[in-house]
């Protein structure tokens, strides 16, 4: 049985038929939604607020996988709570209280994600990890899809892997950025746990069938 969740960032989606491609989602072998929402403070990019998240959640089946590259995040936790967030991301670079943050998210009943740029060292998680559901990492430097791949990559996912064993947490790994089948199998080797693929999967030819052969690389 594979493991490995794979998350289709809608972020690549045609959102002139969004319906349609949250649907090819739902119909897929996709384990979760992934939504980025951008303010062009925090990454210089603006994607898309609550409007169209409401309109994804009105046709989403699967778990919404929020990721806020956004700052001060603690201002909308409500608000994604309330908009059907089963996981909600906020950037370790964003947070002032990341401890409180985390705190507030579970309050509402979902899942507490920290999303760490490519530059940010995984160490910085040590006192807080046992708090954290799930770690994102970043592969490319956030705002915009469709970037190359970040080699160093690998050795954030080793090195989170080691410290969550070593506080016997229960956190995953999720990857973000630059994931195509070529680099599935070697992510999950190093200890991913859930990839996020945006232009690979949306930009394919047959996307139903990238996510599949994305869940068979990944194992
Ligand atoms: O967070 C992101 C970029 O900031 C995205 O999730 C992005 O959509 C990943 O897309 P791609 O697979 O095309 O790299």
């Amino acid at each position: 049985m594979s493991k490995t969740k794979i998350a289709p960032s809608l972020l690549a989606a045609d959102f002139g038929n969004l319906q349609q491609d949250v649907e090819m989602v739902n119909n897929s072998n996709a384990d979760w939604h992934h939504i980025d929402v951008m303010d062009g403070v925090f990454v210089p990019n603006i994607s898309y607020g609550m409007p169209v998240l409401k309109a994804i959640q009105k046709h989403a089946t699967k778990p919404l996988d929020v990721h806020l590259m956004i700052v001060d995040p603690d201002r909308y936790i409500k608000t994604f709570a309330d908009l059907g967030a089963s996981i909600l991301t906020i950037h370790y670079e964003a947070c002032t209280h990341l401890h409180r943050s985390l705190q507030a998210i579970k309050a509402e009943g979902m899942l507490a994600g920290v999303a760490l740029n490519p530059h940010t060292n995984v160490s910085l998680l040590e006192n807080v990890i046992q708090d954290i559901d799930v770690v994102c990492l970043m592969s490319v430097n956030p705002g915009f899809g469709g970037q190359s791949f970040i080699e160093n990559t690998y050795n954030k996912v080793k090195a989170l892997k080691e410290l969550i064993n070593k506080k016997n947490a229960k956190t995953l790994i999720e990857i973000d950025g630059g994931v195509t089948s070529k680099n599935a199998a070697a992510l999950t080797n190093a200890g991913a746990d859930v990839l996020v693929a945006g232009s690979f999967v949306f930009k394919s030819e047959n996307p139903t069938q990238t996510i599949e052969e994305l869940k068979n690389i990944a194992g």
